[in-house]
């Protein structure tokens, strides 16, 4: 069952600096209470790190195998409480789903993984294959202090990973318009941002007699230009490719033919899926507008007007070309551009019959999820602390094994985010198998199965 006391600590982060330290503190105390035997185990080691976040280190018995690691993060965006059918931090249950900022995003990890090898000790269970958890604190507004902490202790400590598993992705149910039946994204990449800020300065002055044109005015054209003209379709030219073409047989006749075939078909398939927000996503690089200031009273011409924008940029791009892309399209020198912070898409983590990470994962949604009907490599439509960690791994998963449907999605980071008791359950015994299976030294052999990889 959930640690429903988890969900009631409020753990927001609202900027880098600004931090509710005190609910990080008592999300300490809360797992040092509920899951006495992984902090008393004479094999692992718990260590906190840039104050708030988690390291431990589960010792396994054979130290010739390569770690791994698993990490999610305590902290949650805010939550208003009006939009919601329970408050957010109340983690009320209601036909048998729990409510509450964090259930999916990324409470459920946490203390899955926690609670998962809590089971584990209690049947005295010691790995083979030695691993580290990761709990950030400070996810949801960089990592930097959290998640990235912890990777720069490992690399000091000469520590190199087997392969890393972490949030962004799931099992979608519903979730890509054709396919019917669930199916298991394993995201190999996460795509890049860039944030822009936009400054018009102009002569302020009394409304009465307004210039022909005003800071607000000028900047609301630049953006209004970048959003009717959105990056170029690159459907085809990333790992989107290899997820389409995996996940072809999932389609319907006609359907499967074209994603067999996406070579020649791309172009059609691109303009069908970005109808939609997250089929968009998959096509080209994003742009956002997140920011829009200006003004102090209705009589006053302001003098300065700004705005933030956020790309999120697609496998296929570089921030450099998106930046191009963005000063050709405002193409007005009166708009001052300058990057707020910027990072190219993750690079490609390996997905074939040596991947040992995915040949764990597969066998382990086979095991745990029987009814999903194609594993497939995915790409992270947002970011996670796991873009710290490629200096000890070329193998980085994003993977949280959840159900989701359709109206999911946008409960993360929305209203009402929930997780039922039952896809809770299953999570931890995903959980549970995961770090069972982990303990193999070499690859399973090719399961005969209609599964793809
Ligand atoms: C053809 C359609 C495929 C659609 C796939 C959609 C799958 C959606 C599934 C899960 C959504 C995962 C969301 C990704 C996690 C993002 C976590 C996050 O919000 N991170 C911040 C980090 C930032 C550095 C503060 C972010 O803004 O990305
Ligand atoms: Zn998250
Ligand atoms: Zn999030």
């Amino acid at each position: 069952m959930f640690s429903l006391g988890a969900i009631k600590i409020p753990t927001v982060a609202f900027l880098r600096k600004q931090l509710n330290t005190t609910a990080l503190i008592e999300f300490g105390k809360y797992i040092q209470k509920v899951f006495p035997a992984v902090f008393s185990t004479e094999f692992i080691q718990h260590e906190v790190v840039g104050e708030y976040s988690y390291l431990f280190t589960v010792r396994g018995s054979d130290p010739q195998l390569m770690p791994y690691m698993l990490l999610a993060h305590m902290d949650v965006v805010p939550a208003s409480e009006e939009g919601w059918k329970f408050p957010p931090f109340s983690a009320e249950e209601d036909e048998g789903y729990i409510y509450g900022r964090g259930t999916l995003d990324n409470k459920n990890s946490a203390i899955g993984i926690l609670q998962a090898l809590e089971f584990l000790l209690r049947r005295n269970y010691r790995p083979r294959r030695s691993f580290y958890i990761g709990i950030g604190h400070d996810e949801e507004v960089s990592g930097l202090d959290g998640g990235k902490q912890i990777a720069m202790l490992l690399q000091a400590r000469g520590v190199k990973l087997s392969f890393l598993l972490d949030e962004g992705s799931g099992i979608l149910d519903g979730v890509i318009e054709g396919i019917k039946s669930p199916v298991a994204l394993i995201a190999v990449t996460e795509k890049g941002s860039l944030t822009l800020n936009l400054t018009v300065r102009s002569d302020p002055g009394h409304s009465s007699a307004p210039p022909k044109e005003t800071s607000i005015g000028i900047l609301a054209a630049a953006v209004s230009r970048l959003e009717k003209n959105p990056m170029p379709r690159l459907f085809g030219y990333g790992p989107e490719l290899m997820m389409f073409e995996h996940l072809a047989s999932e389609f319907a006749f006609p359907l499967n033919i074209v994603m067999k075939n996406l070579w020649l078909f791309s172009p059609l398939v691109s303009r069908i899926i970005e109808r939609k927000p997250t089929g968009n996503s998959m096509v080209r690089t994003t742009t956002a507008l997140t920011i829009f200031k200006a003004g102090i009273k209705f009589n006053v011409i302001p003098h300065l007007a700004s705005a933030a924008v956020n790309f999120r940029i697609h496998p296929a791009q570089k921030v450099a070309e998106v930046l191009e892309i963005v000063k050709d399209t405002i193409d007005d020198d009166r708009v001052e551009i300058t990057v707020t912070e910027a990072f190219d898409p993750l690079p490609i983590s390996p997905w074939d019959d040596q991947a040992l990470g995915v040949q764990i994962f597969r066998r382990t949604i086979m095991d745990v999820f029987p009814h999903v009907s194609s594993i497939a490599p995915g790409v992270c439509i947002g970011n996670t602390d796991s873009r710290h960690f490629t200096n000890l791994t070329d193998a980085i998963y994003r993977f949280n094994p959840v159900v989701l449907k359709a109206d999911d999605v946008s409960r993360i980071h929305g209203w009402n985010e929930r997780i039922s008791v039952k896809d809770y359950e299953k999570q931890v015994e995903f959980l549970f198998q995961l770090i069972q299976n982990s303990d193999i030294d070499k690859l399973p052999k090719p399961h005969l199965s209609t599964h793809e990889l």
